[in-house]
């Protein structure tokens, strides 16, 4: 049996990458010096995997910042804005990444979005009339030599035309089909140069294939695969799904001449019965996407030799494969020294899945698998109970009742009695939370974690921090204050390291975007609070100022959303389970004059199933009443906030309402204001924050382009019900940028307040 990776995690086992990017984009490094750091990652990650027997290794899986975004430079999709820049290739890429403020210009980044279902992100590919789709970058051909010279064979991955043209973003009138011709041609001549290049294979990547497709997107495809595998020569061509299944191109797939088709039977719920009904075709190759990329947890080889098995039955080349790019789970046990011998051996990070292709292929190659000694071990461990349980924790669950999941009085009466209650100016100017997690903020968390310090002096740092922000804050005039959040690593992981129920870990990071990484916590057993979290910050915090102060908590929806899940339980029961204890957190700040509390769910929209047939029972059903169940509790005089990140919420915008929130902020300045229309059209009752410049690039925005934002709002938005905010937490800002864009903010909103 032959095994096969869809890609590898880049950052480094110790966030090299990020380190090395960072101090690059401080001009702390040469651009030499990133290269090395890439290119040593790349070598040590095709050696591990050389040496698990991996017989598919991937190259161009790395990338400096993203991966749709390298396929976008390699096809020529670099808007003008940046070329006119006239600088070097790498420095226009970051660019494109990050934005560009400086002596040859100032333009934004290109949008960033979720791929798919994980908390990764892509830069959205922007594509304008004038743009001309062609071969024109190395990369690719580049790190297939790159491992060549390494004596390692590998599989040049890439993403597919059809994913790119699909989730490019079209700035004029031409479409996705007016560029089918150039796509197809660009990705042809790619084949052509693969082949002169000696490759035996090419992954490329077809993830949008497992959303619901038209049967013009099958046209597309079909339109664009014609010509590309035309041109494939001696190069087996792979087309690579994963994230769920092809239920709507499946015999399109096995009709065209793929040499191998990628599906997952781990997201794919109707994968195993699409090869069982349609056949699969014996001149192919099955990549079989059986070990998961996505959660952290063993793999349990009865159900993998079980899946093979039936498959066999109808396929003639089988090669196990990851069910989608190990880049979402961390890189290896192997650093963290808390963790207990009993837990770890129930998890796999990338590393160890490695080691798992290797057992599995030993196992497989045995007359009797079921007696292989591996196989044994890896029985006996899947027959021991995992996770903790808690009963108290269950019976509060299972005695929940409507009331509970119901917020009274309702919204408009609320809404009255909150406006008298705080007197705010029309268009009040409030923050997303986090203030910049600043070099200091971090030495003096880590100097606590090495025990450098005590605790003591640990909070003084954070209570000082705390009073300078409020007194910067006063002092520039918002009008709703935050604490700032300096006390937390992470919106999810300081939550996760507070309740019960959660393991955590030490260096288990996960790529997000960019440089920029998270350490998901781990549901361990049933989830609760066993004291306050966050009230004696946020009550110091409002100590020290007479205008209101807003309490900062996550909501479940995104704590599970953004840790690995249990696997023997149903999301929807740990999304109550963690709702409860937030729930108490929230009462607990009430109780302590906390009269604003904003509950993040930055991830609501994230774990929304990629098909629509599945939005409300698999998902929303649960995820907005757990919504409702941690705020229904409170006074009609407290006020709601929550925010998401990404306005894409068009089409759940009742669903959003239905959170029963008071307020909501969210990322609308780097996307078109698309969304603003529809809260207009659909009578939605939240007041609303869209926020007006992006955080996620230093830029500085100006006082003119946050007037021309709100001003455009105001056309359809109620100003009674219009906040101004930023898009998102500053967490990841300098200090410099953050308070002078916060000053422009509110020197904005008070012009416009003077038009009115
Ligand atoms: N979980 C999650 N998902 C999210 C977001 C989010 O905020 N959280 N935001 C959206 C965008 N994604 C983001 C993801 C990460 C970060 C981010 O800022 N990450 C930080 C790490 C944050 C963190 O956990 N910091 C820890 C650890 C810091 C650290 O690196 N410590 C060093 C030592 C530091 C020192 O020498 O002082 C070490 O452990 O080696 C802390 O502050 O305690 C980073 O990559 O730089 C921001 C946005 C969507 N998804
Ligand atoms: N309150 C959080 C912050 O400001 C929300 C961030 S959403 C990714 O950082
Ligand atoms: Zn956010």
């Amino acid at each position: 049996m032959q095994t096969s990776i869809i890609g590898y995690p880049r950052v480094g086992a110790l966030r090299e990458l990020k380190f090395a990017s960072e101090n690059y984009f401080k001009g702390e490094i040469s651009i030499d010096e990133l290269h090395q750091t890439g290119a040593n990652l790349r070598a040590a990650h095709w050696k591990i995997q050389q040496e698990n027997g991996i017989d598919y290794i991937p190259s161009n899986d790395f990338s400096f910042y993203d991966g749709l975004l390298d396929t976008a430079c390699l096809f020529n999709i670099i808007p003008g804005r940046y070329q006119a820049l006239g600088l070097s290739s790498l420095e226009t890429y970051f660019a494109m990444a990050r934005g560009y403020q400086g002596a040859q210009g100032d333009v934004k980044a290109l949008a960033m979005k979720k791929w798919f279902n994980t908390n990764y992100h892509y830069m959205v590919p922007e594509i304008t009339d004038s743009t001309s789709i062609r071969l024109a970058g190395t990369k690719l051909f580049d790190e297939l030599l790159e491992a060549k010279q390494q004596d390692i064979v590998t599989k040049p991955v890439v993403i597919g035309p059809f994913t790119l043209l699909k989730l490019a973003k079209y700035t004029g009138v031409k479409q996705a089909n007016d560029f089918v011709h150039d796509a197809a041609e660009a990705y042809a001549a790619t084949l052509e140069q693969l082949n002169e290049l000696g490759a035996a294979w090419v992954q490329l990547e077809e993830p949008a294939l497992v959303t619901d497709l038209s049967p013009e997107d099958i046209a597309l495809f079909t339109q664009l695969y014609d010509r590309i595998l035309s041109a494939k020569g001696n190069v087996k061509v792979l087309v690579q799904t994963y994230f769920g299944d092809i239920r709507d191109c499946y015999p399109t797939l096995q009709a065209l001449p793929f040499d191998g088709i990628g599906i997952d039977f781990i997201e794919g719920k109707q994968s195993l019965e699409l090869v069982k009904q349609y056949g699969f075709s014996d001149d192919k190759v099955l990549f079989a996407g059986l070990v998961n990329g996505k959660n952290i947890w063993k793999n349990q080889y009865k159900r993998t030799l079980g899946v093979l098995q039936e498959l066999s039955a109808h396929v003639k080349h089988i090669v196990l494969s990851s069910s989608c790019s190990l880049l979402h789970v961390p890189y290896t046990l192997q650093h963290e020294t808390k963790l207990s011998d009993a837990s770890k051996r129930y998890l796999a990070f990338a590393e160890e899945k490695l080691q798992e292709f290797a057992h599995l292929k030993v196992i497989g190659a045995q007359a009797d698998p079921y007696a292989a000694i591996r196989y044994l071990q890896n029985e006996e461990l899947f027959s021991s109970a995992r996770f903790t349980n808690n009963e108290a924790v269950q019976a509060k669950a299972a005695a929940l009742t409507e009331a509970d999941f119901t917020r009274l009085p309702a919204f408009s009466e609320r809404e009255t009695i909150q406006k008298a209650r705080f007197n705010l100016p029309l268009l009040p100017t409030t923050t997303i939370g986090s203030f910049p997690q600043t070099a200091e903020v971090r030495a003096n968390r880590f100097a606590f974690k090495k025990g450098e310090i005590s605790e003591e002096q640990y909070k003084q740092f954070n209570f000082e921090k705390i009073a300078a922000c409020i007194a910067r804050q006063e002092e520039i005039g918002l009008d709703v204050l935050v604490h700032g959040e300096f006390e937390r690593n992470d919106m999810v992981e300081y939550f996760g390291e507070s309740l019960d129920g959660f393991m955590f870990t030490e260096k288990a990071w996960v790529q997000s975007y960019g440089t920029r990484c998270v350490k998901p916590p781990i549901v361990w057993g049933d989830i609760s609070r066993s004291k306050p979290m966050t009230v004696e910050y946020s009550a110091y915090a409002k100590s020290l100022t007479n205008k209101p102060l807003k309490g900062m908590l996550t909501g479940p929806v995104t704590i599970l959303n953004w840790s690995f899940p249990r696997e023997d339980i149903s999301l929807k029961d740990s999304a109550f389970q963690i709702a409860l204890a937030i729930r108490d957190e929230v009462l607990d700040l009430e109780a302590n004059q906390i009269e604003i509390i904003q509950i993040d769910e930055a991830a609501l929209r994230e774990k929304l199933p990629l098909r629509k047939s599945d939005w409300q029972s698999e998902y929303l059903s649960w995820a907005i009443p757990a919504f409702r169940l941690v705020h229904s509790g409170v006074q009609a005089e407290t006020q709601i906030h929550t925010h998401m990140c990404y306005s894409q919420f068009s089409d759940i915008i009742r669903d959003i309402d239905a959170m029963d929130a008071d307020v909501i902020t969210f990322e609308a300045s780097r996307s078109d204001l698309a969304i603003i229309d529809v809260i207009n059209e659909c009578g939605f009752q939240t007041e609303v924050g869209p926020g007006v410049y992006d955080i996620h690039s230093p830029r500085i925005p100006s006082v003119e382009e946050i007037k021309l934002g709100l001003n455009r709002m105001l056309e359809k938005i109620d100003i009674a019900k219009l906040w101004v905010n930023p898009d998102c937490g500053l967490k990841t800002r300098g200090d410099k940028e953050t308070w002078a864009s916060l000053e422009q903010l509110v020197q904005a909103a008070k012009e416009v307040r003077a038009t009115l």
